[in-house]
């Protein structure tokens, strides 16, 4: 029995050798959130995971959200938010407690850990470094009728990304140190903008030409009508899907960016359940895949 356990541990390790050969000076961009945020179980296996990657070689970079995390500093100031296609209509003071949310507390808390478990990890924002150049978001309507004009929404200060300059991740990522990325970029005029945690992830990972981007979330993956796990999909596939209705809410823009990250010279991207303890492990260094894998084709 004794013997067999020994077996099994040398061929799971074993089984990782072509995996960390394939990945090693190879950057990966790891959206993190969901429940794997919130628990602490889940929290502290994400973060030995982050630190192992580091050590053999590979170069991760953590974005992470906190909408949850926001909404609870909100509620106990008295606030609340309203969302329109995902997205935190975001006010001047709901803007302050977003950075101060994930800038801070979040931010710190995963550096944090990264670092209990042995890593070197360095907490930014977009205006770290001047990196996540931002602008604000122009939502637009279709009016009621083909006459109207098309109605316009402010969400305030949310913004989307107009550019990313990676010299800082870069330099902190060719060395030692672990990225841990808040999703607030700066704006020309020196402005705060909240910018949606998976398009920063996404942007990060085209700019970076990264070799994944490992988004995780509280499903199995992207699920066809029947609740079937897809476990690999291509460009035309997801368009397919979303013309279908197969992929609807949340799951749309998570797979725009998914499919902008691809088209910008991503080689995977992986839809990942944060709920499964050691995801990201499980997803780059075993056969079983723990999400659905997109390619470009
Ligand atoms: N085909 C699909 N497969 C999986 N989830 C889908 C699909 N279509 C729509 N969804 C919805 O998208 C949600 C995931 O998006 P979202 O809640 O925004 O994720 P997150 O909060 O992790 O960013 C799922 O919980 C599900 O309700
Ligand atoms: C504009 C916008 O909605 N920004 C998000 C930023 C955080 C985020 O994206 O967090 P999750 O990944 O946990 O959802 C927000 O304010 O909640």
């Amino acid at each position: 029995m004794k013997d067999k356990t020994a077996h099994q541990i040398a061929h799971v390790l074993i089984e990782a050798l072509p995996y960390i050969q394939k990945f090693k000076g190879k950057t990966v961009v790891i959206k993190f959130g969901g429940n794997a945020m919130v628990d602490d179980a889940l929290k502290h296996s994400f973060a030995r995971d982050i630190v192992l990657m580091k050590l053999v070689g590979i170069n991760p970079i953590v974005v992470h959200g906190g909408g949850p995390q926001i909404g609870d500093l909100l509620k106990r100031l008295g606030k609340t938010s309203e969302f329109i296609d995902g997205m935190r209509v975001t006010d001047s003071e709901t803007m302050d407690v977003v950075e101060m949310v994930l800038g801070g507390l979040v931010n710190k808390e995963i550096v944090n850990m990264i670092n209990m478990q042995g890593g070197k990890a360095v907490g930014l924002t977009g205006k770290d470094g001047n990196f996540i150049h931002a602008r604000k978001i122009n939502m637009t309507k279709a009016g009621a009728t083909l006459d109207d004009a098309p109605e316009i929404i402010d969400l305030g200060h949310v913004g989307e990304v107009s550019s990313i300059d990676p010299a800082v991740v870069e330099m902190l990522g060719n060395s030692d140190f672990i990225p841990v990325i808040a999703p607030i970029g700066v704006g020309k005029d020196g402005h705060s903008y909240n910018i949606n945690a998976d398009l920063v992830a996404g942007k990060v990972a085209e700019v970076l030409k990264a070799e994944k981007l490992m988004l995780l979330t509280n499903i199995p993956g992207i699920m066809d009508k029947q609740g079937n796990l897809l476990t690999g999909l291509t460009l035309i596939d997801i368009d397919n899907l979303i013309a279908d209705g197969t992929i609807s809410g949340g799951m749309i823009p998570k797979t725009r960016c998914a499919t902008d990250a691809l088209k910008g010279g991503v080689t995977s991207v992986h839809i990942i359940d944060g709920r499964v303890d050691h995801a990201v492990l499980l997803e780059l260094f075993t056969n079983q895949g723990v999400g659905t894998l997109l390619l470009r084709r």
